[in-house]
């Protein structure tokens, strides 16, 4: 096991750099959950929560904000990846093609990504690159955490409904995949969001090893 069970102090994340690609990302080692989803879905805001910090990854109301592979120390061996969103048409296709090369080549190959957060607008969960992206997660290997963002913008009843929606969508992909709503401004499934990347980055590695073949 990489850490000890003892939960994680997220609120100590510290930024550690910002990648253009994983030939310039930290060594692939120890344990690294990314935070994934469309442009503006609201990972940034997302990590930001988790951390209990305002601005250690940058938000904007422009989607496209985060372009580089930005990466987060929670402790020497731990990392939360800022990914940058993608489906955002309005920028030059150059620029969108590199991104989304880099994007596919950090979740192809990064062997200490262990879990992904697909981060979803409640109101419009489930788009075909979120579902491209949960799939090949799932084929991965890949614990999902699906995030329903900016619950805030739904009654409560609207909430449970779309809730049970994605839920019931998502079964399809077994246990791998947990569902929850989420809001970075008034802190719903926070305790949910920290839960589950607190047990992927501790119960790693932690099985008892296979008995031997006689
Ligand atoms: N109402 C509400 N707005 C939110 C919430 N989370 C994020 N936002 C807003 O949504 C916008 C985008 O948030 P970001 O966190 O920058 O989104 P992102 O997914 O990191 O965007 P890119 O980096 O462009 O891909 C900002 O204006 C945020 O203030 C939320 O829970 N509730
Ligand atoms: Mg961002």
């Amino acid at each position: 096991m990489i850490v000890s069970d003892q939960r994680l102090l997220f609120q100590n994340t510290r930024f550690s750099t910002s990648a253009p690609d994983i030939r310039h990302m930290p060594a692939d080692d120890g344990i690294e959950i990314a935070f994934a989803g469309r442009s503006n879905a609201g990972k940034s805001s997302a990590l930001n929560a988790l951390t209990r910090q305002k601005r250690l990854a940058k938000t904007s109301s422009t989607p496209g904000r985060t372009q580089l592979i930005n990466v987060f120390n929670v402790i020497d061996d731990v990392r939360l990846i800022d990914l940058p969103g993608y489906g955002f048409a309005k920028v030059p296709i150059a620029v969108r093609n590199k991104w989304q090369r880099a994007l596919g080549e950090y979740l192809q190959k990064r062997q200490c990504l262990k879990g992904l957060v697909v981060l979803m607008d409640i109101r419009h969960p489930l788009k075909d690159l979120d579902q491209q992206m949960v799939g090949w997660a799932v084929d991965s290997g890949l614990q999902v955490l699906v995030t329903l963002t900016k619950a805030d913008k739904l009654s409560q009843s609207e909430r449970s409904k779309m809730l049970k929606k994605v839920r019931e969508a998502c079964l399809f992909y077994g246990d791998q995949v947990e569902v929850i709503t989420f809001s970075s401004l008034r802190k719903f499934g926070l305790e949910q969001l920290e839960e589950t990347v607190n047990r992927w980055c501790t119960t790693h590695d932690d099985a008892p090893a296979e008995p031997e073949e006689e």
